[in-house]
């Protein structure tokens, strides 16, 4: 059986159709990551050979005020689930993120290149990271600017205030991949399928600027809307962002057999797909 632990959140809700076989999940409701005896409890409970962590504390801006509870849940969090995970035997498969890196490096980051965090967040899932290989048997998939069904997000952030104005700005010194739950949660898949070990990235193809991709997304939803480019400063933020972050996804391809599709194509198909959010 499969376990995906953080079953609601918005990749939770995805691999959750798209995961094969016998899966379940949980979130909250039943685990509480942050507490070993909760982890214990129901891994031991359930037995599963793989367990999938979704569970996070995602707020980026949040997690440089709320530094203690980014660090339990994202850190000490991913530390419980692989003590339990090896106890039991099965495979530790722990989301991260491109926010592990600074973004200096201005071409796309492999799996082993250096990593220096530049946000509360970004530390915080470097820790996660460093606790799932606590477990020998355990898969860190890094995947980056994620939206899909039922979560809070950038797309229905852009969708959600073309209702409420005309015009936006949006920050166009920032670099990455926009990438939908759906397709990482076919790569999970079949890093999984794959007996894959390590760590791994995994984006949907192309790059841009959120700019660039709230331009898309306006004009591929059909909606009018004028979008004014900013700078990452002018914007003042809390949390500093890495401004060129793209992940070099080539070992996926080479290992699992799997190249995602590009972005604007992974857009069009959300938007064609997309239902009123479950959760906002
Ligand atoms: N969103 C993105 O752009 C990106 C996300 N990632 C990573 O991908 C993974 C999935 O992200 P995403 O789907 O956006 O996350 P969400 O924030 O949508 O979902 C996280 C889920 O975890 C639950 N949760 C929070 N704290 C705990 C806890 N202590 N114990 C158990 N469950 C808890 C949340 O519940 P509740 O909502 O009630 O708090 C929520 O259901 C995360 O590891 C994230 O760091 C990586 C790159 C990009
Ligand atoms: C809503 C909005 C955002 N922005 C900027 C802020 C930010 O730099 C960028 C994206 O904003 P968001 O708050 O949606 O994104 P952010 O929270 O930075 O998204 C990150 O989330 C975590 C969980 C990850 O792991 C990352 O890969 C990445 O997806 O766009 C604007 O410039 N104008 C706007 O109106």
């Amino acid at each position: 059986m499969i376990l995906v632990v953080g079953a609601k959140g918005m990749l939770g809700q995805d691999l959750m159709r798209v995961l094969p076989g016998d899966v379940r999940g949980v979130d909250i409701e039943e685990i509480d990551i942050t507490s070993p005896e909760s982890v214990r409890r129901v891994l031991l409970t359930l037995k599963p050979r793989v367990v999938v962590n979704c569970a996070a504390y995602t707020d980026v801006d949040g997690c440089e005020t709320n530094v203690d509870l980014a660090m339990r849940v994202n850190g000490d969090g991913v530390g419980h689930l692989a003590a339990a995970t090896r106890e039991i035997g099965a495979l530790l498969v722990q989301v991260s993120t491109d926010y592990v890196f600074d973004g200096t490096k201005g071409t796309p980051y492999v799996e082993d290149d250096r990593v220096n965090p530049l946000s509360v967040y970004g530390k915080s899932k470097l820790v996660g990271e460093k606790k799932a290989r606590e477990n020998p048997d355990h898969l860190i998939v890094r995947t980056q600017w994620l939206y899909g069904h039922g979560g809070k997000n950038f797309v229905e952030t852009m969708l959600r205030l073309a209702g409420e104005r005309t015009e936006i700005a949006v920050v166009d010194d920032q670099i990455g991949s926009p990438t939908w739950t759906a397709d990482l949660s076919l790569a999970i898949t079949e890093l999984i399928e794959n007996n894959c070990r390590g760590t791994y990235h995994a984006a949907n193809r192309g790059t841009c600027s959120w700019y660039e991709f709230a331009r898309a997304i306006f004009a591929e939803a059909g909606v009018g809307m004028t979008v004014r480019p900013q700078s990452t400063e002018e914007l003042g933020r809390p949390a500093p962002r890495p401004l060129y972050s793209v992940l070099d996804c080539d070992k996926l391809t080479h290992d699992a057999g799997l190249e995602l599709e590009d972005w604007r194509e992974a857009l069009k198909n959300y938007l064609e797909r997309r239902q009123p959010a479950v959760r906002s």
